[in-house]
């Protein structure tokens, strides 16, 4: 009690609440840094009577002030929970019906925290933590006025940029810890968004031409006295602060200046593993598959209406998803059987109604009422227009979310890829019915084997079930899908990526093959739009027009949608991503029929018997053909092979690391990779798609795309890091990982906390920037990135473990490349390949 006397008393001497109206924060808060909306007013006529009845409701709140609160909670603990009756949602009690990405209003989307497990092993790790509270930052404005995009440079030059004042003095009597008081959550947002986002995108970046300085009141005076918070970095922290917890229905908070203030490297990975993987979190239930199953990619009438396509043979399901539409009818969700054959022209008369296709589910008992239901497991999307279980994706997402402990996610996503492989016949490119047809790049065996590992591994009996279906699921997966025609080349015993298909690909953009149907409108003197829909219909029939989309259907299976190392002519490349998979499937399924078969491997599907040495011949073969097809020991690459011209091309790609990555290279070939592919492809930012010699001349006839120069994607770089790990180039490896990461941590310091699908590597103030073919994922967000993107967000926690302190510091401060290697003493730059 005389703890609040001496505040209130303080606070009356520095005449803090002596002269206006002001209002108290109630003591109705339940979370330690979010405050009621009902305040109590103190003005200077207040009486004692009065001060002490609110003296006695304000004791909670003052001493949470003077108690130590961790400042990096995750936004659940630190503002939840919802104080706002409409928007409460059921992440506060463990099941989550809500995924619509756009609804900034709710809370569980605005970090859709799905999963009560995940909240309480993270709220448990907190507890642990609080008695040692970390060391708090320095201030970091980070303003960087004259390094802006030359994407804006014209508005920059009208600008007059102004002085700033001198920093307020209060933050050595903080200690460190100084809170924010924000009075009206609400006005601070306003004032922050109209002085400083000045281009009006409700984001803070560099790009902006405001003052950069945002007076805030302060906790210990109840918002009387204001400090400065300055710079880029710390305003566009405040403006996803705010934007948090306005989503969680708060008025008042108090605030944490080293929330706001929090080192870059810190913030992000904590974002990474607490945040956005449960944003990106998905698992079906009764209530949420309308939400789930919505697919903003295609704008048919009939895909106005969430759809669900079931498996002929999976009745329960069935019955679930009718029963799901009964209890909410307003959902509106239609419910279809797939027939017991999908053909392609079966998949095509799908376009117009396209539908989420089913996944894995378990039963549920209501340990209450005995009663049993049907419960997906769960799974990861990878962002943005992508909000269905993806092939390679997911594999890449396991990595990331196992490394932030979520493994009952990634273990969901082999559940479902033995489900999608038992009824589907392969691993989907994704499960919507557009992606029937075609798969995705092969990571069954490796996401196995890594979950099984952190199950327990053989310790565990239930590991041992999962990793023994996988296998058995990847054999069938291997023998069915990938060395059967029409994938296998009969005569190389290579494999190429070749699904089935007709016609367009539905979900692309619109305009995206216009530059291809042009000619053909112009010979048919009709619009684009029209020729579209007769080559659809059949109503044309033109071979070279077949010809073309069969290659681009191959490409969308090689996940490298789209390179011009593919466009026309990828279903006949034998590419060194794929054999090198192939050879890892091999190798795996050895040692697995080894280790947990009793080296006897009955295929069920089959009733072959194969041994862990009849593996291992097909990976000796596999590779021997690889070496003879597709190495090139002059260039130091791997490249594809064409089967039909019979000639080996000569695309410099970055997938010729992957040959590392499954551990088919010579240790020779790995230094001459090093030494001569690598230079080609190594840019500011990390490992570049391909080579600018190899992409050619980008022209209007000749648009760019994505997955070439001078582009860089997460996928890449994770497995060259491991790659070149693996053959003894660590030191390369941490190179690479440190370039890519400063990539990364300088976009999301500079615009608003941004994380996306991709990034071009070659420029440093903007790298986000991309603009090719359907844009870049991640960008598109008002006041708080939610979930990053799934493979990058993996990237920044995979690549951080190559980094010491040393490094990390410097990616905090965000030191470019160069000048980081050049500062470090000649001992240390050995660790970094230099
Ligand atoms: O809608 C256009 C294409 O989009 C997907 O490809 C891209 O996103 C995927 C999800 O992140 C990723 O797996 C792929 O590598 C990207 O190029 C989709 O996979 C394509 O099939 C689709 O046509
Ligand atoms: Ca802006």
């Amino acid at each position: 009690m005389s703890q609040i006397k001496d505040h209130i008393q303080a606070a009356k001497h520095s005449q803090e609440i002596s002269t206006s109206s002001k209002s108290l924060p109630s003591d109705s808060s339940d979370s330690p840094n979010s405050i009621s909306s009902k305040s109590v007013p103190i003005t200077s006529t207040t009486t004692t009577t009065t001060l002490n009845s609110q003296s006695k409701r304000r004791h909670r709140r003052l001493s949470s002030l003077s108690e130590y609160t961790d400042p990096f909670s995750d936004a659940e603990v630190y503002y939840g929970p919802v104080t706002d009756p409409r928007k409460k949602n059921d992440y506060t009690t463990g099941t989550f019906h809500g995924t619509t990405l756009n609804d900034s209003n709710s809370a569980s989307n605005a970090f859709g925290s799905n999963l009560m497990s995940d909240l309480t092993a993270t709220n448990e790790n907190r507890m642990t933590d609080k008695s040692t509270p970390r060391r708090l930052n320095r201030t970091r404005t980070m303003s960087v006025f004259d390094n802006v995009s030359d994407f804006k440079k014209e508005l920059v030059n009208d600008y007059h940029l102004k002085r700033r004042g001198s920093e307020d003095d209060t933050y050595s009597s903080s200690k460190g810890n100084r809170k924010f008081f924000i009075e009206d959550v609400d006005k601070i947002l306003e004032e922050l968004l109209r002085n400083e986002d000045t281009d009006k995108n409700y984001q803070i970046t560099i790009e902006d031409t405001g003052p950069k300085v945002l007076k805030l009141g302060t906790a210990n005076s109840f918002g009387y006295r204001h400090v400065n918070v300055r710079g880029t970095y710390m305003l566009s922290n405040l403006l996803q602060e705010l934007t948090i917890a306005k989503s969680f229905g708060k008025h008042q908070i108090f605030l944490d200046e080293a929330r706001i203030n929090e080192n870059p490297v810190n913030r992000l990975s904590r974002l990474i593993s607490n945040q956005f993987w449960n944003s990106l979190t998905r698992r079906i239930d009764l209530f949420n598959i309308g939400d789930i199953a919505a697919d903003t990619k295609i704008d048919t009438p009939e895909a106005k209406n969430p759809r669900i396509y079931v498996p002929h043979n999976c009745p329960d399901q069935y019955e679930f998803f009718v029963q799901a539409s009964q209890l909410n009818p307003s959902m509106k969700l239609e419910v279809e059987y797939l027939p017991k054959k999908v053909t392609p022209e079966y998949v095509k008369s799908l376009n117009r109604t396209p539908g989420l296709l089913a996944l894995a589910m378990e039963e549920h008992v209501n340990p209450s009422t005995g009663e049993k239901s049907l419960i997906g497991y769960p799974y990861a999307v990878p962002g943005g227009r992508f909000n269905e279980l993806y092939g390679w994706d997911s594999y890449l997402m396991a990595l990331g979310l196992l490394e932030s402990n979520k493994i009952d996610v990634a273990k969901g996503m082999v559940e479902h890829f033995i489900f999608e492989i038992q009824h589907y016949g392969k691993i989907l490119n994704a499960n919507r019915s557009y992606y029937l047809c075609r798969s995705q790049p092969p990571f069954l065996t490796d996401m196995a084997l890594k979950v099984f590992e952190k199950l327990g591994g053989s310790s565990n009996p239930n590991a041992i079930d999962l990793l023994k279906r996988a296998f058995i699921a990847a054999i069938k997966e291997y023998k069915t899908v990938w060395t059967a025609e029409p994938r296998l080349d009969p005569v190389t015993k290579l494999s190429c990526y070749h699904p089935d298909g007709i016609g367009i690909p539905p979900e692309t953009e619109p305009d995206h093959f216009d530059t291809i149907l042009f000619p053909y409108a112009k010979k048919y003197n009709c619009s684009l739009q029209e020729i579209r829909d007769m080559y659809n219909n059949g109503q044309i029939n033109e071979l070279a027009l077949d010809e073309f989309f069969l290659h681009d259907r191959a490409v969308r299976e090689s996940g490298h949608d789209t390179t011009y190392r593919f466009e026309g002519v990828c279903a006949y490349l034998a590419t060194i991503d794929l054999n090198s998979l192939l050879y890892k499937y091999e190798i795996d399924i050895a040692d697995v029929i080894k280790n947990y078969f009793d080296n006897k491997f009955v295929d069920p599907h089959d009733g072959s018997i194969s041994t862990s040495e009849d593996w291992l011949d097909l990976a000796k073969k596999r590779k021997n053909r690889i070496n003879k097809y597709m190495w090139d020991e002059e260039s130091g690459f791997f490249f594809d092979y064409n089967v039909k011209t019979k000639k080996r091309t000569s695309y410099e790609s970055a997938t010729t690391f992957w040959s590392l990555w499954a551990g088919l290279a010579t240790q020779k070939q790995a230094s001459l990779m090093v030494e001569k592919a690598l230079p080609k492809l190594e840019m500011l930012g990390g490992i570049v798609a391909c080579t600018e010699s190899s992409r050619g001349p980008i022209s209007i006839n000749r648009p760019i795309r994505q997955w070439d120069y001078p582009f860089g994607w997460a996928p890449h770089q994770i497995l060259a890091w491991e790659g070149l790990s693996k053959y003894s180039f660590r030191d390369v490896a941490t190179r690479l990982a440190y370039r890519w990461l400063y990539m990364m941590t300088k976009a999301f310091v500079d615009y608003n906390g941004i994380v996306v699908e991709k990034y071009d590597v070659t420029r440093g103030t903007d790298p986000h920037r991309v603009e090719a073919e359907y844009g870049n994922q991640g960008a598109d967000f008002k006041g708080v990135a939610k979930e990053g993107f799934g493979w990058v967000n993996t990237s920044y926690l995979l690549g951080l473990k190559y980094m010491n302190s040393h490094a990390r510091r410097a990616l905090g401060a965000c030191i470019p490349p160069q000048p980081f290697f050049k500062s470090l003493k000649p001992s240390e730059k050995s660790a970094y390949g230099l």
